[in-house]
């Protein structure tokens, strides 16, 4: 199935209440340090939203739970996949999609036959601290030179004035978080996004 071009990352429930109606296809809940039980409230919301508003859901990092809400999408990083039995998540149906910033994590994604593969960060990023200093659009193009059909997300300090170069380089898809949520208007900033990547 063909991935949506704009791949937003929010970390409530709440904004894909708010934003979903605008016409987002591809989104993921990304949340960090939540007890289980809120997390799990969380991941429902969003699950249930996704499903009224025709959205593919991308639940990051906790794979168990996204088994047991009979969601259909998860995103590991690297050390996400130290812990993960992808067997129970193949076998649970879920597509999955992998972070990598190096050859050697490109290879160890690749074996795994993910359903995408994402490399980052192209442009410095604000929203967490990384080991990885910006990878630059023409990785981007050597990725894609790598990983044949697979879906290749660029993410990384992405904004719509950075997406078609990392379009042309070669990403299939462009993800973003402080662009929209750190943005004073993010219904308008969606719709742009969504404009320009249409
Ligand atoms: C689309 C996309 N790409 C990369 C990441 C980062 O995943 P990870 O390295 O596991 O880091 P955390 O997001 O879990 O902090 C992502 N979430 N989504
Ligand atoms: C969550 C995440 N993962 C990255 C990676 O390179 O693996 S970069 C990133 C943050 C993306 O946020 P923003 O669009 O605000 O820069
Ligand atoms: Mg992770």
């Amino acid at each position: 199935m063909k991935l949506d071009r704009f791949y937003p990352i929010f970390d409530s429930a709440k904004w894909l209440e708010r934003l979903l109606p605008l016409g987002i296809k591809l989104v993921q809940l990304r949340i960090k340090d939540m007890p289980e039980d809120a997390l799990r409230d969380e991941i429902r919301r969003a699950r249930d939203l996704c499903k009224q508003h025709n959205c593919t859901l991308v639940v990051n990092d906790y794979w168990q739970i996204a088994i047991e809400e009979k969601c259909d999408f998860i995103h590991l990083g690297q050390e996400d996949l130290d812990g993960a039995d992808i067997k129970a998540i193949r076998a649970a149906g879920l597509r999955i999609g992998i972070s990598t910033h190096d050859r050697a994590e490109l290879n160890r994604a690749l074996a795994l036959e993910p359903d995408y593969i994402a490399l980052g960060p192209i442009y410095p990023t604000i929203l967490k601290k990384m080991k990885w200093h910006e990878q630059g659009v023409e990785k981007l193009t050597k990725w894609r030179g790598l990983i044949g059909q697979t879906p290749l997300i660029a993410i990384g300090g992405m904004n719509i004035e950075r997406a078609a170069g990392a379009f042309e380089a070669g990403a299939d898809v462009v993800s973003a978080v402080t662009d929209i949520t750190l943005n004073e208007d993010p219904e308008a900033r969606v719709k742009a996004w969504l404009e320009a990547t249409r």
